[in-house]
């Protein structure tokens, strides 16, 4: 699915990531873990294009990425939610679910009609469709966000600390939502993470430390050490 190899990139002239490689199969979930600053929201701006890359590659069934603009990446089924989430305050949640299916083929001129499976995931969301993006909490405005992301039936979707800074009971309700995604959809994931249980969701992790990849396994062979070293909570 997506096939990162050998990746530099520099903010100016400090180099940030150094000779990165990492994959992500199909139906898989990869989670990213390492402390604040190592690179990791580096990687997957990196990936939907926000930032170039010096040298290496990036691949998603196996076409190269490289040159692409963020939103060719978008419509070749690459999603991205960043950190802080970014929904857009002013517009109401309806508002926000259609701007996800601006990546879908044709984009928003052929494509009004907001895929029930979103309130599905999120029941919350359906609640208040009338409502302001900005007046939902913070846990609220981080499933919008998802869903708005699946609306544009990606391949692969990107998440980045998608609870940071969310209530422990809605840090649950998206973890099941995530695992849900993987097994109806079959789309991969690649986030990154730092709540333990939800990175032990993941089938792979990968851990890096001043911008290198220096672990990685299944989650299901993460031992202490490891949780110790790279996990800052
Ligand atoms: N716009 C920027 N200009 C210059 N340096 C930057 C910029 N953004 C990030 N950096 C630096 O790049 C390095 C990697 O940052 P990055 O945000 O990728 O780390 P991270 O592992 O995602 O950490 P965090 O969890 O804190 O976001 C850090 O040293 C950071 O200071």
């Amino acid at each position: 699915m997506l096939e990162v190899q050998d990746l530099n990139v520099y903010y100016g002239e400090s180099h940030i990531l150094r000779n990165v490689d990492l994959s992500v199969r199909p139906g898989q979930m990869v989670c990213l873990i390492g402390r604040n600053g190592v690179g990791k929201s580096t990687l997957l701006k990196t990936v939907v294009g926000l930032l170039r890359q010096r040298s290496g590659r990036v691949e998603l069934l196996g076409r190269d990425l490289t040159g692409l603009p963020p939103h060719r990446r978008a419509r070749g089924g690459i999603a991205y939610v960043p950190q802080g989430r970014e929904i857009i305050p002013q517009l109401t949640v309806r508002e926000n679910l259609m701007l996800g299916m601006e990546a879908l083929p044709g984009g928003l001129g052929q494509h009004r009609h907001i895929d029930p499976v979103v309130f599905e995931l999120f029941p919350v969301l359906e609640k208040f469709l009338a409502r302001r993006g900005g007046d939902l909490s913070g846990g609220q405005q981080q499933q919008l966000a998802i869903a708005r992301a699946l609306l544009g039936k990606p391949k692969l979707l990107l998440l980045d600390e998608p609870t940071e800074g969310i209530q422990p009971s809605v840090v649950l309700d998206i973890e099941r939502a995530v695992r849900r995604i993987i097994e109806t959809t079959g789309i991969s994931v690649l986030l990154v993470e730092q709540h333990l249980h939800f990175v032990r969701q993941a089938d792979w992790y990968y851990a890096m430390q001043k911008g290198g990849v220096v672990a990685s396994g299944p989650t299901a062979e993460l031992s202490k050490e490891v949780v110790d070293r790279f996990l800052s909570v």
